[in-house]
């Protein structure tokens, strides 16, 4: 049986006008592949090419610094902080900002990276280190974080701006507007650079990232167009992503899921590696703070009982790590499923 193909949604910001024709077919479209496969592919033009080669240029910058100053990039939430090729996912490298669309998010993970002992400053600072004349090693660290943080935020808040645009048209179709901008307003970014190495030889483990669902309540990736990614359909088939140029892979997280009482689905999804080339792909993850996950009083009813428990997405992380959350099959059923 041949494995469906994933949709690919034209989401160009002059057909999204809200509530033309356009916008309602992108919707209908949109909320159809949400709720069968949790994905679809949305080609969007919010980041120009000029701001795509940044960013992924500034992927390399960060991986190519030492490891002692990767690891430098701690945090208390689980699965935020650097995690680099460990024991079961040899290939795989990752650190992430968190707050990414926040200029005191962007600037703190820079400063990390590259301290400088600057604060903030702009295009004319830039132009003078530029052109003054003695080149340093502190002239180099300033221009990378400048680059670094600009590109940062300005890739981070295009992306989130597709991920309100995706929420509002979920909001229409299931009559929610009023508490999916309370779900807006809550939303963190957390933006994570990941990088794959070419498994070791032929025999090598093809293995980038095990099959997962992700942790958050949507994730949008992001590839320089090498294959790798698959996805896993409701009836168990892997659907491998081609990867397009533009193109933005819109994902339920579990606790989107369960906020939409089980209509949405959360995929499983994995990275194989193939061919000899190396893989960089960028992930915005958005968790919801401060405002507990409670499913609309729309989603329920007589056929639709709720199926989940209100809960913290917070905590819900935490719980992640503790010895139930790693034994269990399905953290967020075995966290808030109601039985
Ligand atoms: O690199 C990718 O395309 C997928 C990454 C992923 O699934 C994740 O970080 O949760
Ligand atoms: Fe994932």
């Amino acid at each position: 049986m041949t494995p469906p193909k994933l949709s690919v949604i034209d989401f160009s910001l002059k057909n999204l006008i809200p509530n033309s024709s356009s916008w309602i077919t992108t919707c209908s479209e949109a909320m159809h592949a949400l709720e069968k496969h949790g994905v679809f592919i949305a080609k969007y033009d919010g980041v120009p090419q000029e701001l795509d080669d940044a960013i992924f240029s500034a992927s390399r910058d960060v991986f190519d610094l030492p490891t002692e100053v990767k690891v430098l990039s701690t945090s208390d939430t689980p699965y935020h902080a650097y995690s680099g090729k460990t024991p079961v996912m040899p290939l795989y490298e990752s650190i992430g900002i968190e707050n990414a669309t926040t200029t005191e998010g962007v600037e703190f993970f820079t400063k990390l990276m590259w301290p400088s002992g600057n604060e903030s400053f702009g295009y004319g600072f830039l132009f003078y280190v530029l052109n003054s004349v003695t080149p340093s090693k502190n002239k180099f660290r300033l221009i990378k974080h400048w680059f670094f943080s600009k590109s940062a935020l300005m890739f981070s808040k295009a992306v989130t701006e597709l991920y309100q645009i995706v929420m509002r048209m979920v909001a229409k179709s299931y009559g929610i507007e009023e508490q999916c901008e309370t779900l807006l307003g809550s939303s963190v970014q957390n933006l994570r650079f990941m990088k794959y190495l070419c498994p070791q030889e032929d025999e090598g483990n093809p293995l980038g990232m095990l099959p997962h669902t992700d942790i958050s309540f949507m994730t949008i990736l992001h590839d320089k167009q090498v294959k790798g990614l698959q996805i896993k359909t409701k009836e168990g088939q892997w659907i491998e992503v081609d990867p397009l140029p533009s193109s933005f892979i819109v994902m339920a997280g579990d606790v989107f899921m369960a906020w939409s009482n089980g209509r949405i689905h959360a995929p499983c999804h994995r990275v194989i590696m193939q061919g000899n080339q190396e893989r960089y792909s960028l992930g915005q993850f958005t968790f919801i703070r401060g405002l507990n996950i409670q499913i609309p009083q729309k989603l329920i009813d007589e056929d639709h009982p709720p199926r989940f428990k209100d809960f913290d997405h917070y905590k819900y992380l935490h719980y992640l790590l503790t010895s139930e959350g790693m034994k269990s099959e399905c953290p967020i059923k075995s966290y808030c499923e109601i039985n």
